[in-house]
């Protein structure tokens, strides 16, 4: 294909040799970012949902995944092998005209992403400057902060799917199901737009796809969540490891994080002991964790180091506790009421010689059995537990009632969004960090108080080295950062603020640790911080 005189191919822009019939079908990169900066310039829901759709009815089916992906803050692709630095150094006159239409856009970023072995640096950064010579400066712009990352908001896919469902004309509920059972944002959103309702219903669990797991919500206290959930319920020890979702089709085993980070190779012990059992197929869900020698739990960053790690660190053995089981030879049971799911998982377990293990956890305890196993998971070192109403189906992706977590101190998990330089014994640390909450209509995170409290010094020292790259302004005080790192907080409540943007402001907050298991999108909301207000401890 002959290059054009700025060394881009032709078919990679919307002009050319693209056709003068079909080239206004194409959905130009220009409406994508014009539609980013709609949603970006409104804090109502629907108003960003709609300009969303807007954009899809017009969209082709082939370039739906793309968009919503875009939309969403992804790429397709999941490595594109370009560094932050790299990107937000670019330098490249900008085109006078938007031209470049999503397809082109896609390509070059699925060739960066095939693109490896030697000479693959000079070939990315050809690649690169094509693509941003062939930019608009709101293109460039735009694209620097989708490869950042720095578009990505877990609210927007909310939103995202509501434009979906709008678009196509379905019911919400069936969009968010099949993207809960599909994992996929960008293919339910193709689903919805050529199948309607009854390609979303079809979607199905599928062995070897993971699904998004079912959370849980606070509870403000074990009698509070017992009073709530009846007494048709199981008390769970709640453990404070990684969430495990396994999926086993005959010999084959993989293994995936609670954001669906697929980490089989990772945790081949996990692997071995789900290989064992005595079954064709299974989807399994637990969390696991570290124990030392007397079966009590290591620090959590134990546990953390096997997930970050590329092979496996033999020397830090995760244990599986598994609490649900999502399908078992041929039968799916996440329609099923919990009660049954439990009566499968433990015949499926019973019968394994490997003794994997089973959750803690009594069923229809009364009050005082129910408080009995509170006190056994906290003096095991355990954090709480997780009260479960034994009825209700596996509501994937969803943090419902269903399932109430308590634990005696309120933790949030933040985004971390800022950091000042300290003083004193702090001087030249970045160390009192900023903490934004989640907002869950897809804007920026808001700000809802400051510590430094709890850190220690290779925390401070880590923090120092990590920050800067994070940083998207410098300031003399310190840091502004793009919206990454995700911290769990405790707190002894909150309080009204007028100073703060949200209306409410952390007491007493201290670092528990980094969540490198959770990204923003998974951080609490400013609606559960302000949930906060009626429960001061
Ligand atoms: N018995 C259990 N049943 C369900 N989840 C459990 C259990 N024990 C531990 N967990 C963990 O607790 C999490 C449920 O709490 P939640 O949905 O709020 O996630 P989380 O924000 O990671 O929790 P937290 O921040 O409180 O640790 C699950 O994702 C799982 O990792």
């Amino acid at each position: 294909m002959p290059p054009t005189t700025n060394g881009w191919p032709e078919r990679f822009t919307g002009g050319g040799n693209v056709g003068a019939t079909c080239d206004d079908a194409l959905v130009l990169l220009a409406e994508v970012v014009a539609a980013s900066a709609a949603v970006a310039a409104t804090r109502a829901r629907t108003a960003k949902a709609a300009a969303i759709a807007e954009l899809l009815r017009r969209a082709d089916p082939d370039e739906v995944p793309a968009v919503t992906a875009w939309l969403a803050g992804d790429p397709l692709q999941s490595r594109l092998g370009v560094g932050w630095r790299t990107l937000t150094r670019l330098e490249h006159e900008p085109a006078g005209e938007p031209a470049l239409t999503v397809h082109a856009v896609d390509a070059v970023l699925a060739e960066l992403a095939a693109t490896s072995g030697a000479g693959s640096a000079a070939r990315r950064e050809t690649l690169l400057a094509g693509l941003f010579s062939a930019a608009t400066g709101e293109e460039q712009r735009f694209l620097v902060r989708l490869l950042t990352g720095e578009l990505r908001q877990g609210a927007l896919e909310g939103v995202v799917l509501d434009a979906v469902a709008a678009a196509a004309d379905v019911p919400a509920a069936a969009v968010r199901r099949a993207f809960m059972l599909s994992g996929s944002l960008p293919g339910t959103a193709a689903t919805a737009l050529t199948g309607g309702v009854a390609a979303l219903e079809a979607v199905r669990l599928e062995v070897g796809r993971p699904v998004h797991p079912m959370l849980a919500s606070p509870g403000s206290s074990l009698d509070d969540a017992l009073a709530d959930l009846g007494a048709d319920v199981t008390v769970e020890f709640k453990l404070d490891g990684a969430r495990v979702q396994v999926h086993r089709d005959g010999d084959d085993v993989r293994v995936w994080t609670r954001t669906l980070r697929e980490i089989t190779e990772a945790v081949p012990e996990l692997v071995e002991r789900v290989r064992a059992l005595p079954c064709r197929s299974a989807v399994l869900d637990g969390e696991t964790l570290a124990l030392d020698d007397d079966g009590r739990p290591r620090a959590f960053q134990d546990t953390m180091s096997r997930f970050g790690a590329a092979t496996a660190d033999e020397s830090v053995l995760l244990s599986p506790f598994f609490f649900d089981l999502l399908h078992l030879d041929g039968r799916d049971l996440l329609d099923e009421p919990l009660a049954a799911r439990l009566d499968a998982l433990a015949g499926l377990l019973a019968a394994d010689e490997h003794a994997v293990l089973r959750m803690p956890g009594v069923r229809r305890p009364d009050p005082a059995q129910a408080a009995g196993v509170l006190a056994d998971a906290l003096a095991a070192g355990h954090e709480g537990v997780v009260v479960k109403d034994l009825g209700a189906p596996y509501a994937a992706g969803r943090r419902g009632r269903a399932w109430q977590k308590v634990k005696p101190v309120h933790t949030l998990d933040l985004v971390v969004i800022g950091a000042e330089w300290g003083y004193g014994r702090r001087s030249g640390k970045l160390s009192n960090i900023h903490l934004g909450a989640r907002d869950p209509d897809g804007g920026e995170p808001v700000m809802v108080g400051k510590t430094f409290k709890g850190m220690t010094d290779e925390l401070l020292a880590w923090q120092t080295r990590t920050f800067p790259d994070l940083a998207r302004e410098q300031h003399q005080w310190g840091v502004l950062l793009r919206p990454e790192l995700v911290v769990e907080i405790a707190v002894d409540g909150v309080q009204r603020s007028p100073r703060y943007p949200g209306g409410v402001a952390l007491r007493f907050a201290r670092v528990v640790r980094y969540r490198p298991d959770k990204t923003p999108g998974q951080a609490d909301t400013i609606e559960a911080v302000r949930g906060l207000l009626a429960s001061p401890r």
